[in-house]
């Protein structure tokens, strides 16, 4: 059996057990080329290891600062059982994740319209069912994507602190995986072992890392060229800096209003600061597709670790 074969059966056995339709392997979209003339999504992984450093932050703002500059969006929570992008938006959803892996609704009828248009998909949240999803669920769940009748422009996925299969699943199947890091250093230790854990199981080389919470530039700039030297010394890795979101009142004032900084006050620091970050996303032309490889690499992995 070669790869593909092996790869599509495996979602297929997934797709049946979970009640979803299947589609060939070449046609899966979460990060993974869909055939002409379906427009591409791009899949972006928000992960940064340690819990605090702002994932969420990053990925709620760089989604509606995309969504204001007239681009589709989708905004999945990945924080299985500890979601909380709603609550963020001031979103009320009545369906999560767990409806549709237990059948009872489609991928389309989980998606909530927050402003500008942007779209988020709940995880729900306080169900320890959900918290503990297994990795053919996981695949389910990036697999449900493939239904939607018409694919964003970006994908983008809030995944969970730590180091867990949730995270590396996701983070393997994007097309680009933004790692977000602020000046502590549990934050450093904690993107650093995942880098390590994304690169040496899962086949991911390339990274861009945002610096939260910092006060500048420069000290972005520092805090970019700690974790590269140790990466280029240690792994095989490339990490590069795709910008920084400084320490600001405005953003916290914004969370607390459940409005996201970007839409109450653009021009505040922050709020500038996700717009140049939507700014750099746009720049960065065709994504490379290895999706499809790390999935079935991934796939392989969930098929030894369950004895599918
Ligand atoms: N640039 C910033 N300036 C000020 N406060 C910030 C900034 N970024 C994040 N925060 C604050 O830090 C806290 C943690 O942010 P967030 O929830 O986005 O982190 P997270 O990495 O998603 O955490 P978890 O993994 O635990 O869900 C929030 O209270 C948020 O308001």
């Amino acid at each position: 059996m070669n790869q593909a074969m092996g790869l599509e059966s495996m979602l297929r056995a997934l797709a049946d057990r979970h009640g979803a339709t299947t589609k060939p392997a070449h046609d899966q979209a979460f990060g993974l080329a869909s055939p002409a003339p379906q427009k591409r999504c791009r899949a972006i992984a928000v992960a940064g290891g340690k819990g605090g450093v702002g994932k969420t932050t990053v990925s709620v703002n760089l989604g509606m600062s995309l969504a204001m500059a007239g681009h589709e969006v989708i905004l999945l929570d990945a924080d299985m059982g500890l979601a909380n992008i709603d609550v963020l938006l001031g979103l009320t959803p009545t369906r999560h994740i767990g409806h549709l892996l237990d059948g009872s609704c489609g991928i389309e009828d989980l998606l909530l319209t927050g402003p500008h248009g942007l779209k988020v998909v709940p995880a729900g949240s306080g169900t320890r069912r959900l918290a503990q999803l297994g990795n053919g669920e996981h695949a389910a769940v990036i697999r449900a994507f493939d239904d939607l009748m018409m694919p964003p422009d970006y994908l983008l996925v809030d995944t969970a602190a730590g180091v867990s299969d949730n995270v590396a699943m996701f983070a393997a199947a994007a097309d680009d995986v933004v790692l977000v890091v602020c000046d502590e250093p549990a934050s450093l230790t904690d993107a650093y072992a995942l880098l390590k854990v994304l690169s040496r199981d899962f086949g991911v080389r390339r990274f861009r890392m945002v610096a939260n919470m910092v006060r500048n530039i420069g000290e972005a700039r520092v805090l970019h060229q700690k974790l590269a030297r140790v990466c280029d010394r240690f792994l095989d890795v490339a990490l590069e800096f795709m910008g920084h979101v400084p320490q600001d009142e405005r953003l916290r004032q914004a969370i607390r209003r459940q409005s996201a900084v970007v839409d109450l006050w653009p021009s505040s620091r922050s709020g500038q600061a996700f717009k140049q970050l939507a700014g750099a996303v746009d720049t960065w032309g065709e994504p490379e597709r290895l999706g499809l490889d790390r999935i079935a690499f991934f796939s392989r992995h969930a098929a030894a670790a369950t004895g599918w």
